[in-house]
Order: structure tokens, then sequence, then C-alpha cells
């Protein structure tokens, strides 16, 4: 468990956080200029912050108020950075071993064969970094930040440089090292996708302050979070996994807590998990009886509980849904609440476009 708390200023700028990351990955999400980078610094130990305190499984990094500070050096924490920093005259494999010679003697952690496995390095080793692509500089980034075996691994928008394909590539790396390297991870991005694929924990940064923090599928299911609440692309990200394929068809289904969702189809095998964001404004509600499957193109049709309406704004409503054990959002015109007579307590199907869900 590392824990933060910060209270620094810089220039005009007030970072006063507070938050606390259990194992896992935790994503801080936040506009330019909201202190994602100054927190990491901190962290780090290349910020000395006026007040606060940094503790890693209770032992602390910084405690301003017992004059403790330990350098960057010792404090065990790997940084990969935006762009990946490698030394441009030595090979993949040296960049690694530079790594392996930064850890700490008796360090537990993965050796370079697991690292190149895990990454898929195989093929790369004898090249130099200017014969590699964007994401393959990453990966190598990646490795070489493991192999120095830190307790506490901190990604400054590891995938900010890469164009679409790129990240899209990098991204599976990033969520095997999250699954089975046992290390925790403090990752910085303003990207939701990438929140959406590998946050355990999302802390929510604003003018240098915390909004909130949590669970990543409680927090896309809040809406009085203006930072996730108010995006196009606001909805609930289900935890799901695939459970049949229907490659005639074109559909992929997802099983989810309370669920089968027919999505457009996605290359996967059966049983891997995966998240879905489920997007407010491509899920409706129809009132339950009519038989829906010839007349709607939606694809999915789920029973639901009406849990709450949301004002949101003076022409639309949030709607809170209840399916089996998850909750969905549904973004609907004021005009359609009345129109249908929707009330809390109510039971309604859920229509949910099986093109877009997951579109991220
Ligand atoms: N050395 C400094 N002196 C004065 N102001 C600074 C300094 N470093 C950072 N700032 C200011 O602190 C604020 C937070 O910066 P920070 O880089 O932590 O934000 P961020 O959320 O990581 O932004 P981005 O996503 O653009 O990297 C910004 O307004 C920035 O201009």
């Amino acid at each position: 468990m590392l824990e933060v708390s910060l209270r620094h200023r810089l220039g005009a700028f007030a970072l006063e956080a507070a938050f606390a990351a259990p194992p896992g990955v935790t994503v801080l999400f936040g506009p330019s200029g909201s202190g994602k980078s100054s927190i990491l610094a901190a962290v780090a130990g290349l910020l000395r912050p006026a007040a606060g305190r940094v503790a890693l499984d209770g032992a602390p990094l910084t405690d301003t108020a017992r004059g403790v500070f330990l350098p960057p050096e010792r404090r065990r924490c790997a940084t990969v950075f935006q762009e990946g920093r490698l030394f441009p005259h030595l090979s993949v494999a040296s960049n690694l071993r530079y790594g392996l010679r930064r850890a700490p003697r008796g360090a537990a952690g993965p050796g370079f064969a697991e690292v190149v496995a895990l990454l898929g390095l195989e093929a790369l080793l004898e090249r130099r970094p200017a014969r590699l692509s964007g994401g393959e500089k990453q990966r190598v980034a990646l490795g070489r930040a493991l192999l120095a075996r830190p307790r506490l691994l901190l990604l400054d928008e590891p995938l900010a440089a890469l164009d679409a394909p790129r990240r899209q590539e990098v991204l599976p790396f990033l969520e095997a090292l999250r699954d089975r390297a046992g290390l925790p991870m403090l990752y910085v991005t303003h990207a939701l996708d990438e929140a959406d694929r590998l946050a355990d924990t999302l802390v929510l940064l604003e003018a240098g302050q915390v909004r909130a923090a949590g669970p990543l599928a409680a927090l896309t299911a809040r809406t009085d979070l203006p930072l996730l609440a108010a995006r196009r692309d606001a909805g609930v990200v289900l935890p799901c996994h695939v459970a049949a394929q229907d490659p005639a068809a074109g559909l992929t289904l997802l099983d989810f807590p309370g669920g089968r969702l027919r999505v457009s189809w996605r290359e996967a095998p059966l049983g891997q998990p995966l998240r879905l964001r489920v997007r407010a404004r491509d899920v409706a509600v129809a009132l339950p009886g009519v038989a829906l499957s010839g007349v709607l193109s939606t694809g999915n049709a789920l029973p639901a509980t009406l849990r709450a309406v949301e004002r949101r704004g003076d022409a639309e409503c949030f709607l809170r849904l209840a399916v089996g054990e998850s909750t969905l959002l549904a973004r609907v015109t004021r005009e359609a609440v009345a129109r249908l007579g929707l009330r809390p307590g109510q039971a309604v199907v859920a229509l949910v476009s099986a093109v877009s869900a997951g579109q991220g």
C-alpha cells in the first residue's frame, strides 16, 4: 500500500493532495496541469514537498514532520517516462542489463529471461534503440525498469508519445505486467481509455486536489464527478469475460455480473477477462412487456430496475439502472422521462447498443 499526502506550491499552483493506493494499478487521471506529474515526482523523490508524507508498506520515503526524505536512488521506485530514455549507443539487451545492474543485491524480482518473455522482446535484443518503433522502445523501457527490481513502478504518460496503433500494441503488455508482475504501479495519464484498461484504483485530480478516489467501476458509475460524467463517453466500466464467439454474425458475447451483452466482434479467446465501457448515451430504456427483439437494432435488451433519475442540465437526465449486481447509466431526455412516466423502483428494459458498447 502506497500512502501519499502532499502540500506544496509551484509558482501560482497549489498542490494539496492525499490518497492511498492499494496493491495493483492506481491511475492518476486529470486534465493538463492538475498536478499528476508533480505527485509522481514527489513519490520518486524528485520533488521535496513543503509538507507531507509518502509511505510504502508503512515505511516512510518522505515525512516532513519527522525530517525524512530518502533520495531517489534509495526509494526503489523505477520510473518510465513518455519517451523511453534508452541509451542510444547500447543494444536492447545492454539497456536491459543496465536495469539489472541497478537492482539491489538480494532483491527479489523477475529475471532477465522472464522479463524478455513478458514483454515480447526476444527478437529485439540485438537492436539499437534507433531501429525500434516507439512502442518497442516503451516495452524495452518497461523491461529495464522491471529489472531494477523496484518496489513501486511509476509510469508518467508512458503511451502519450505513441500513435493510436502503437498504443494498442503496448497496452496488452501493460495489462500483462499488472496481472503477472505483482508490482504496485502508479500510472499517470489523461487518456481515459488507458484508465479503463489498466486501473484498479482511479484517483481523479483537478487543480492540485483529489476530487475522488476509489475502484474504477465504482467511480465511473458516479454522476457527481464532472471529470467523468460530463464527458461524451461518460459511462460505466463493466468487468466482463468472453462467453462465446459468433463469427458468422460478427458478434462477441460478454458475460458481466448481471447478464450477457452482445457486442461487435473482437478477437479474444473464450474466458478472457476484459473491461467494457458502456456509454450512457448508448443506453436507452423501454417499458417491459413489449416484444422488442424483432423491432430494435440495439442488440441487447436487459431486464433492469430503475434506481434513480438524476437531472443533467436543463434537458437531460441520467437514469441509474440496476442490472443484476451491476449498475448501468443511461442518458435520456427529460421529455422521455415524463413521457414514459419513469420513477425509481420501476422495472424497465435496458437497451444497449451492440455496436458502440466497448468502443471506449
Ligand atoms: N517548477 C515549477 N514552477 C512553477 N510552476 C510549476 C513548476 N512545475 C510545475 N508547475 C505548475 O504546476 C502545475 C501542475 O503541473 P504538473 O506537471 O504536475 O501537472 P500534470 O497534471 O502532470 O500536467 P500534464 O498532464 O500537462 O503533464 C502546472 O500548472 C504547472 O505549470
